[in-house]
C-alpha cells in the first residue's frame, strides 16, 4: 500500500490525529479470554516463522491448549481493578498525552494490533475527531519485524480500505532518542534514590529468535545501544551493570544471555543484590510485572541472590507523556501548532 506521507516543505495544515499503538492483551483473566488473544497474536505470520500448517498445528493442538490455563493463572496474579496492566497504563498514557496537546491541535487514540481496542477503530475515531494528517507510533522503542512492522502491516490494512487517505507517518524505533534515554535513567535514578541502590542494573529486554538477527533484524543492536546509552547518562561503570533477554518461547535459540541464566549466574560472580528495568516495555504487563518482578525474583532469591528490586516501566508518569509529545513535536510543529 502505497501511504501518502507529509511532504518536507509542504505540510498540510489542521489537526494532526496521533495513534499509539500497543500490543494488546486478553480481555479477562480466563483460559478461554487467553486463548482468543494468543490465537490471534500468535497467527500473525511475524510472530512465528515457520510454515503455517506446521504452526497451525503446533498451534492449536498443543500451544493454545497448554498454555491457555496456564497464562490465565500469571495475568489473574498481575490483573488490577482497572482490568490488565498494559490495557489500563496504555490507556493512561494516551489520556494524559490527549491532556497534554490537545491545545495543541491534537488529537490522541491508543490502539492494539491484536483485540481492542482495534487500529481501525482507532483510525476511526481519528478520522471522527477531524484530524486531517495522522502519525502512528508503535509503543516499542527497538525495532522488531513481530513488534513494530507488525504495527505498519495493520494500518495499511486498514488504510487501504479508505476511499480518502489523508498524510500519513509511521514513526519508528526511538531507542536512542536523547528524551528516551533521559527519561529511562531519570525514572532509574529516582527509583534507587527513593527504594536504594543495590549497586547492580540488569537491563532485561523481550527476546527474539536469534535467526532474526541473523536475518538483519536491528533490535539485538538497539537493546544494546539503549542499555550503553542508559548506563553512561548514569555515570555506571561497565561492572555494575549488564543486559539480557527474557520470555523466550519455543525450543529454538533465541537472543543471549538468557535473564533467567544471567540471574542464576550472578551470585556466582559476588554480585547478591540487582535492580531490574526493562526499558524495552513502554508500559508495565504480563512481561515485566509476573515474570520479571515476581518469577525471575524466585530465580535470583534461589541461586543466592539477597536484594531483588524492579523498576517499574514509564507508564503513564510524567516522564514519559514528555517524551511522547517531544517524539510528536516535529509534526504539531508543522502545522505551526506547536
Ligand atoms: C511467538 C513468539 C514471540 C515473539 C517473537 C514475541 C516478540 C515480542 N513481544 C513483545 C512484547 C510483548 N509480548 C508479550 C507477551 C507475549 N509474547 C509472546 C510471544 C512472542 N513475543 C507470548 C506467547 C506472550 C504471552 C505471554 C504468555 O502467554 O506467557 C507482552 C505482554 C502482553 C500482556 O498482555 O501483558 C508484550 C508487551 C515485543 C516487544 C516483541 C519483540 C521484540
Ligand atoms: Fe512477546
Ligand atoms: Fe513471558
Amino acid at each position: 500500500m502505497a501511504l501518502r506521507r507529509f511532504l518536507p516543505g509542504h505540510q498540510p495544515r489542521g489537526k494532526v490525529g496521533l495513534l499509539l499503538v500497543n500490543l494488546g492483551t486478553p480481555d479477562a483473566a480466563t483460559p478461554r479470554a487467553v486463548r482468543r488473544y494468543l490465537r490471534e497474536f500468535l497467527w500473525d505470520p511475524r510472530m512465528v516463522e515457520i510454515p503455517r500448517w506446521i504452526w497451525w498445528l503446533i498451534l492449536n493442538l498443543a500451544v493454545l491448549p497448554l498454555r491457555g490455563g496456564r497464562s490465565a493463572q500469571a495475568y489473574k496474579r498481575i490483573w488490577t481493578e482497572r482490568g490488565s496492566p498494559l490495557m489500563a497504563h496504555s490507556l493512561a498514557l494516551g489520556a494524559a498525552l490527549g491532556r497534554r496537546l490537545g491545545p495543541n491541535g491534537a488529537a490522541v487514540e491508543v490502539a492494539m494490533r491484536y483485540g481492542t481496542p482495534s487500529i481501525a477503530d482507532g483510525l476511526a475515531q481519528l478520522r471522527e475527531a477531524g484530524a486531517e494528517r495522522l502519525v502512528v507510533l508503535p509503543l516499542y522503542p527497538q525495532y522488531a519485524s513481530p513488534s513494530t512492522a507488525t504495527v505498519y502491516d495493520a494500518v495499511g490494512a486498514e488504510l487501504s480500505r479508505w476511499r480518502y487517505v489523508p498524510p500519513v507517518v509511521l514513526l519508528g524505533d526511538y531507542h536512542d532518542h536523547p528524551a528516551y534515554i533521559e527519561a529511562v535513567a531519570a525514572s532509574i535514578a529516582s527509583f534507587r534514590a527513593k527504594h536504594g541502590d543495590s549497586g547492580f542494573l540488569l537491563f532485561s529486554f523481550h527476546g527474539l529468535p536469534e535467526a532474526s538477527r541473523r536475518e538483519g533484524d536491528p533490535y539485538h543492536d538497539q537493546c544494546h545501544r539503549t542499555a550503553v546509552l542508559v548506563a553512561q547518562s548514569l555515570g555506571l561503570a561497565s561492572d555494575q551493570w549488564g543486559l539480557a533477554f527474557q520470555s523466550r518461547f519455543g525450543r529454538n535459540e533465541w537472543l543471549k544471555p538468557y535473564c533467567v541464566e544471567y540471574l542464576a549466574e550472578l551470585p556466582k560472580r559476588g554480585v547478591r543484590a540487582v535492580d531490574m528495568v526493562c526499558p524495552g516495555f513502554a508500559v508495565d504487563c504480563l512481561e515485566t510485572l509476573d515474570e520479571i518482578a515476581h518469577e525471575n525474583r524466585q530465580v535470583f532469591l534461589d541461586a543466592g541472590g539477597e536484594t531483588y528490586q524492579y523498576v517499574p516501566a514509564l507508564n503513564a508518569e510524567s516522564v514519559h507523556v514528555d517524551l511522547m509529545a517531544e517524539l510528536f513535536r516535529p509534526f504539531l510543529e508543522s502545522a505551526g501548532d506547536a
